[in-house]
């Protein structure tokens, strides 16, 4: 009711969620109270990892962001055709994720009995935990329900069939695509949930997909994770610091066709999954062979620590190359002439029932300026030679315009519509 109960889950920390020692601590103290029931080496892993990141900005966050522990991803599919309803959808978005970001509810709380309270509720007394929310559209945006066909950016390609793929329609495609990135999975479930249910009779979820990697509590030195194949994963990424390749990489540019595009990317989402089993009765020989780096260190075959340069040409007592042309890295490397920026987590989801296997694999995430130049040769090449392929497949398939930023005052997608 009026004037009253209007905490956000900031304020509820320092008041009422804490009782009395919210009061002794202040605003300053809300960090150290994670450090109560935690070891040192939880606390300090952490860091800063409640940490807010501001919504607004030239670029969306969440996309050269560096990664969070948990990723919760919807594609929705839009149930009107109203151009005017769709922006009035992505404005409550907007006033959503910005607070969702600040670490607050989405709506004010109210006493009011007789209607449903407006947030969920999950996440009452839960900090930001570097929550970002990042928003694009799929190709099928831009077909004739909304008259925005001549808008839908050339960059914007239909991913071609690739061999070897098994993709199903219920994990690929969709209108509109989030992705909620955070520290803690509740929190970013929660941010979708919310999102879904503000669309509610606007649009619905296609697909929800969830993802992790170990988490800063687990590794106090931050070092590479390592996918559930057990190899470090990420080694040779975009150095998000270095502005020119980001520049090069990442954003795409109002000359590159879209000018509404200016500061956005493209996503591509493959859901791929692992045969596990197969894997795990596989030579840790076979196994280093595949990727064409250690295991243990996640150096590249014949180097020894995990960021030494690759020596392709450098010979084993065969004769051979140490690091075979059919593995992974070098294959995916594309001898250093194409690259992407990877943002991938692993994800598990119970087990086949058909078989008894692991449903569990790699939700492969990256972004690029040019998904013609940059992703799609690199998939189409590795769909052909990577030794890998023996152990995966992909099962899900999207490509997206990831939006430009929001400026405060504008909304999400304002300069496309
Ligand atoms: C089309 C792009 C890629 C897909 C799909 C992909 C799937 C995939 N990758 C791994 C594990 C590893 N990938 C590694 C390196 C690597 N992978 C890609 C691209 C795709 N991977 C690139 C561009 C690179 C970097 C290549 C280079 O320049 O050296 C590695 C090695 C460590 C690292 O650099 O990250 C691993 C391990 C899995 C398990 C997987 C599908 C399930
Ligand atoms: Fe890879």
């Amino acid at each position: 009711m009026k004037g009253k109960s209007t905490l956000s889950r900031r304020d509820l920390l320092k008041t009422g969620a804490v009782g009395g020692l919210g009061l002794l601590l202040g605003a300053g103290g809300i960090k150290g109270l994670g450090m109560l029931g935690e070891s040192k080496q939880t606390a300090s892993a952490a860091g800063d990892s409640d940490a807010v990141i501001p919504f607004h900005g030239a670029h969306q966050a969440g996309i050269v962001t560096p990664m969070q522990d948990f990723v919760c991803m919807g594609a929705f599919n839009l149930t009107i055709t109203d151009i005017a309803e769709v922006r009035k959808l992505l404005k409550a978005w907007t006033v959503a994720s910005a607070r969702l970001a600040n670490g607050e509810s989405v709506g004010e709380e109210s006493d009011n009995a007789l209607v449903p309270p407006a947030d969920t509720g999950e996440v009452m007394g839960l900090q930001a935990m570097r929550t970002t929310l990042t928003f694009g559209v799929g190709p099928s945006f831009f077909d004739s329900r909304f008259g925005l066909a001549d808008k839908r950016p050339s960059k914007l390609v239909d991913i071609p069939a690739f061999k070897g793929d098994e993709l199903v329609d219920e994990w690929s495609r969709g209108d509109l695509i989030v992705q909620v990135c955070a520290n803690d999975p509740q929190v970013a479930f929660h941010a979708l949930r919310n999102l879904a249910r503000i669309a509610r009779g606007k649009a619905v979820l296609r697909w929800l997909q969830q993802g992790f990697q170990r988490t800063g509590a687990a590794d106090a030195s931050g070092s590479t994770p390592r996918n559930l194949l057990g190899f470090k994963d990420g080694t040779v990424n975009t150095n998000v610091e270095d502005k020119q390749a980001v520049k090069d990489i990442v954003w795409a540019e109002a000359g590159d066709g879209a000018s509404w595009m200016d500061g956005g990317s493209y996503m591509i989402m493959r859901r791929i999954r692992m045969r596990i089993e197969v894997w795990d009765r596989t030579s840790l020989g076979e196994q280093e062979a595949t990727f064409g780096r250690h295991r243990q260190s996640g150096a590249p075959l014949g180097a020894a620590k995990e960021h030494d340069l690759a020596d392709y040409a450098k010979q084993g007592k065969n004769g051979k190359p140490m690091i075979g042309a059919d593995s992974h890295m070098a294959v995916a490397s594309m001898g250093g002439k194409v690259k992407i920026h990877r943002r991938g987590y692993s994800y598990s989801n119970g087990i086949d029932i058909k078989t008894g296997q692991l449903d569990a694999g790699l939700l492969f995430i990256c972004y690029n300026r040019d998904p013609s130049s940059q992703y799609i040769p690199m998939q189409a090449k590795m769909s052909e030679v990577d030794r890998l392929n023996e152990y995966i497949e992909h099962v899900g398939s999207g490509i997206y315009a990831m939006l430009p930023g929001v400026n405060k005052g504008g909304y999400i997608g304002d300069t496309l519509l």
